[in-house]
């Protein structure tokens, strides 16, 4: 007869999770960001208000956002005045969009991982989902179950309103999922879009515009699981080890609330001071235990947030300017993309790597940190080890 702890023993997976498969998905419409302020005033009815949209116009300008992939069409906001009216009550026609589109969205991305991954859906034993655009029972979890007709015993997380951070929540809480239970396959799903936090203009709330002008919608989707089966499973990182920590005095810089009229954000102008004076001391806690203090010798999985935060860390971490060169190109292309963004980020980074043919799925780097930060400021960091691309 065993005893108990060599039941627990065998319970657990010996290896560190890895990330087995990546998968991504937008929306079919996409916005060039040049045009975005002349659409987004004439749709919202708010072409008086020159001033404020030469502000916005500027804001865009300075993104280093090209282009955006949106839910929300022109035809779907005529159809929907009262969700491009600031302040208008519309949580009854956002949440008919969103808890629709959440999932669908989702089980895009998760066919993709599932189809890199190559083994049978029946093998996924757990799923975390990670929305903050959506709120219904049974939620976004449950319908990605009966969209992907996944097993109706698989073990399901919801994650709602991290924010931006959720990327680095949901991989956390799948690595310890894998690591703590033999044989777990954890579906990963993130899936956001605007149509919760798409406003009007107002002239008192500016920090909205920075939203409407950095915002994109996206889904994302990994199969994370310890022990890879020898030539069946390719592993594409190792996850190592995670922290998360809320900044110092930086309550309110980040919030935002679900009203009648959406989910109402609130940016404050100090989040990339905040997040820059804090960073390095982050990295340290991280790292210290494996003795690595020079932050160029690292690939960098790194949520974009806006062009002000990169510049501030860049600066207050000394990188190289290819450091961040990936998260900058999603940004580029893709628009800040809450918690989606740290798996696209991940999935661009492995694509280049083998088409530069480097010798690692880190830019043929050993070590890695993903991070990820959001409301709180809750900033997320995981510890990555690439894997050699033979
Ligand atoms: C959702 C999540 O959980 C996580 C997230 O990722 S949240 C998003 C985090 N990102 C941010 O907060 C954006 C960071 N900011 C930026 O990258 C840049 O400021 C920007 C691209 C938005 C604009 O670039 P810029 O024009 O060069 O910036 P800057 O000169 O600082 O500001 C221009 C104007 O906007 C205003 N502004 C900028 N950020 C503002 C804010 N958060 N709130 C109110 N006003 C703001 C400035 O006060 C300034 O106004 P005036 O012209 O009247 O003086």
């Amino acid at each position: 007869m065993l005893n108990v702890e060599e039941v627990r023993r065998a319970q657990r997976a010996q290896g560190p999770a890895t990330v087995l498969a990546i998968g991504t998905a937008v929306p079919e419409n996409v916005f060039d960001q040049t045009k975005f302020p002349d659409f987004y005033f004439g749709v919202t009815n708010s072409e008086h208000m020159t001033e404020l949209k030469a502000k916005f116009k500027r804001t865009c300008d300075k993104s280093m956002i090209n282009k955006r992939y949106m839910h929300l069409t022109e035809e779907i906001l005529k159809q929907n005045p009262n969700i491009c009216t600031y302040g208008a009550p519309s949580l009854d026609t956002r949440q008919a969009i969103t808890t629709v589109e959440v999932p669908k969205l989702g089980k895009e991305a998760a066919q993709k991982a599932i189809n890199e991954w190559g083994q049978s859906k029946s093998k996924i034993t757990h799923l975390v989902f990670c929305t903050t655009s959506s709120v219904d029972l049974p939620g976004a979890d449950y319908q990605l179950t009966n969209l992907l007709d996944l097993s109706p015993s698989i073990k399901r997380f919801m994650l709602h309103y991290q924010g931006c951070f959720g990327g680095g929540t949901s991989l956390q809480v799948a690595k310890d999922l894998a690591e703590n239970n033999a044989g777990a396959r954890v579906l990963v799903v993130c899936s956001d879009i605007a149509a919760f936090s798409f406003h009007g203009p107002d002239e008192n709330h500016f920090s909205n515009l920075v939203g409407q002008a950095l915002f994109g919608d996206d889904a994302a989707a990994a199969i994370v699981g310890s022990d890879p089966i020898p030539g069946v499973e390719r592993p594409i990182f190792q996850l190592v080890s995670t922290t998360q920590a809320l900044l110092p005095d930086s309550g309110g810089a980040l919030s935002g609330l679900l009203k009648e009229s959406g989910l109402v954000f609130h940016l404050s102008k100090d989040i990339s001071r905040i997040i820059s004076e804090n960073i390095e001391k982050l990295l340290k806690e991280a790292f210290d235990q494996f003795g690595i203090s020079d932050w160029n010798s690292l690939f960098w999985i790194m949520h974009p947030g806006g062009p002000a935060i990169l510049n501030k860390i860049e600066e207050k971490l000394k990188l190289k300017p290819e450091k961040l060169r990936t998260t900058r190109h999603m940004l580029a292309e893709y628009g800040n993309m809450w918690s989606q963004s740290v798996l696209f980020i991940m999935d661009e980074m492995r694509k280049l790597s083998t088409e530069e043919g480097r010798s690692s799925t880190g830019e043929g780097l050993d070590w890695g940190v993903l991070c990820a930060f959001g409301p709180g400021l809750t900033v997320h960091t995981i510890m990555m080890r690439s894997m050699q691309i033979s």
